[in-house]
């Protein structure tokens, strides 16, 4: 699906309504309707005693004032607040006066703040997608004094204070949400880590935005889901044999880290290739052969690290990177592999670390080479960034520049490409924070750029599996009992979630 921009969020609500031919206030109180079930499938009124909703004067406060009225229809013990404004949205206008004679919206004070119990469910909506500029005076002191409190907080659309789409103003105080129920789409805050701790856990509700928009607005942000996969990941073929699925090359491993090596074969083995072969150092050798029978073993003449490219002609695909050494022989591999080779190639790990030391090499980065860099290794080849929304920056000036693809790491990857897009994963869980998990994710890259899937789809769908089989290897696991090689196991089914179908 796609990420819009707060402008775009408005277009959206705006299309909505003309294609429908109703009103905002109709759609706010499609919108808020579906916030209130969200609720009400979580808590029961004993539950959520008392409910305190705070309001602002625009229309996510409008929403605030449906949740209110319908909660309090339901039989929780509702108080309503609002901050004193020199106007108020029509929207938030109309619902103030159809608030039921037991429920007086109260304005808020500086003076007067309500007391909030700790077991208190609270709503905050003060600020939606229509916040302009920092939070001052009593609108920032209301939020301090939500965080302040030790209740439950949901926000209704966006934590109030959080910008959409960009990077916070200093000293602008946010609210710190346990929920945040977002409409129909996730924001771009949500995806990045320096937010978690005002978003809590996020949600979005379906409010019936015009498919039509939806599907035709230009934008350069996605959520990867299946819906965005369909299609990307043929059938096998009933008259396939292992030629036709391609022969990958991993250059891996080096004294110590043959590990690494063996989880990258695993999984490019769980991918789909058709042959995989390993180079990996004299030290590698054996214990290659014994944990990963299925491949062919090339040994590189150096005991302990890569020292030399073997022959590139068999291969559709290279990956190089999983458990090398940064020694001087092997960004000689490296520097001849982005020189000679025709065909694609994912380069991680170290293979990245040899191209932050030497930029030069950049330049000889083949068109449409896959990078898998976490945050750190990123900064080691485009530079440090501010914060999380100038890495995206980052991101997209890397990708342009050097027309590759590079997968930035962590707890939505983000997937950039040469075009300027940026792509949020939607899969995985943090017991993928382990040692021996992007090793994983470079073989299952490799193998899909060696059944010859263009870039795109091969990264999509490489890091949406990757994700997946963590997701059901944790149901096995648990997320801190989970280790790399349990990866490996889940990535056939996770694949086959993703297969198109042969239909009639
Ligand atoms: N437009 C629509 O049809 C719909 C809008 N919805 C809700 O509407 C929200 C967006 O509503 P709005 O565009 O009215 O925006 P908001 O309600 O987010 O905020 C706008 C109001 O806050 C004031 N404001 C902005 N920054 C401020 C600051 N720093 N300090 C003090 N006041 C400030 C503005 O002057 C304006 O009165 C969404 O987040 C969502 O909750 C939903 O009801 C769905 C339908
Ligand atoms: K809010």
């Amino acid at each position: 699906m796609r990420i819009l921009t707060a402008a775009q969020t408005r277009q959206a609500d705006q299309a909505t309504i003309q294609e429908e031919n109703s009103s905002s206030a109709a759609l706010m109180e499609r919108a808020a309707t579906a916030l209130t079930e969200w609720i009400l499938a979580r808590l029961s009124p004993p539950e959520a005693d008392p409910t305190l909703v705070f309001c602002g004067p625009g229309n996510n406060g409008g929403d605030g004032l449906v949740v209110a009225r319908q909660l309090h229809q339901a039989g929780f013990t509702v108080q309503v607040f609002a901050l004193p404004a020199e106007g108020y949205s029509p929207d938030f206008d109309a619902n103030r006066q159809r608030l039921p004679a037991g429920l007086a919206l109260q304005t808020l004070s500086a003076a007067a703040l309500p007391v909030i119990a700790p077991d208190a469910l609270v709503v905050d909506a003060l600020f939606g997608t229509g916040l302009s500029r920092p939070l001052t005076g009593l609108a920032a002191a209301v939020v301090q004094h939500l965080n302040q409190a030790p209740a439950r907080v949901v926000a209704v659309d966006m934590p109030s204070g959080l910008l959409a789409d960009a990077s916070q103003p200093a000293a602008s105080p946010v609210v710190r949400a346990r929920h945040t129920v977002s409409f129909e789409l996730p924001k771009l805050a949500f995806l990045l880590p320096q937010n978690a701790a005002y978003v809590g856990r996020w949600h979005t509700v379906p409010i019936g935005l015009s498919r039509q928009f939806l599907a035709e607005v230009e934008t350069n942000m996605y959520f990867t889901d299946t819906a965005l996969l369909a299609g990307r990941l043929p059938a096998r073929d009933q008259f396939g044999h292992k030629g036709t699925y391609g022969h990958a090359l991993l250059l891996a491993g080096s004294r110590g880290k043959i590990g690494a090596a063996v989880l990258a074969a695993q999984a490019c083995l769980r991918s789909g290739v058709g042959l995989l072969t390993v180079r990996t150092p004299a030290v590698g050798y054996d214990i290659l052969q014994t944990s990963a029978p299925e491949a062919m073993a090339l040994t590189d003449p150096a005991p302990d690290f890569l020292s030399e490219l073997p022959e590139l002609t068999p291969y559709s695909a290279v990956g190089m990177g999983p458990g090398i050494d940064k020694a001087e022989e092997t960004k000689h591999v490296l520097e001849q592999l982005l020189r000679h080779a025709k065909v694609p190639l994912v380069l991680d790990a170290d293979a990245l670390n040899l191209l932050g030391a030497n930029p030069e090499l950049l330049q000889l980065l083949p068109a449409d080479t896959i990078l898998t860099p976490h945050p750190k290794e990123f900064e080691r080849l485009a530079g440090p960034a501010r914060d999380d929304y100038h890495r995206l920056e980052l991101l997209r000036e890397f990708c342009r520049l050097h027309r590759c693809y590079t997968v930035l790491k962590g707890a939505h990857t983000c997937l950039g490409t040469p075009a300027g897009e940026l792509y949020f994963n939607s899969t995985g869980n943090p017991g993928m924070a382990t040692g021996g998990s992007g090793d994983v994710l470079t073989g299952i890259l490799t193998a899909l750029r060696a059944q010859h899937l263009p870039a795109l789809d091969a990264a999509l769908l490489g890091i949406y599996a990757h994700g997946r089989a963590g997701d059901l290897a944790a149901r096995h696991t648990g997320q801190a009992g989970l280790i790399a090689g349990d990866l490996t196991r889940f990535i056939g089914p996770a694949l086959q979630e993703l297969t198109t179908p042969d239909t009639f």
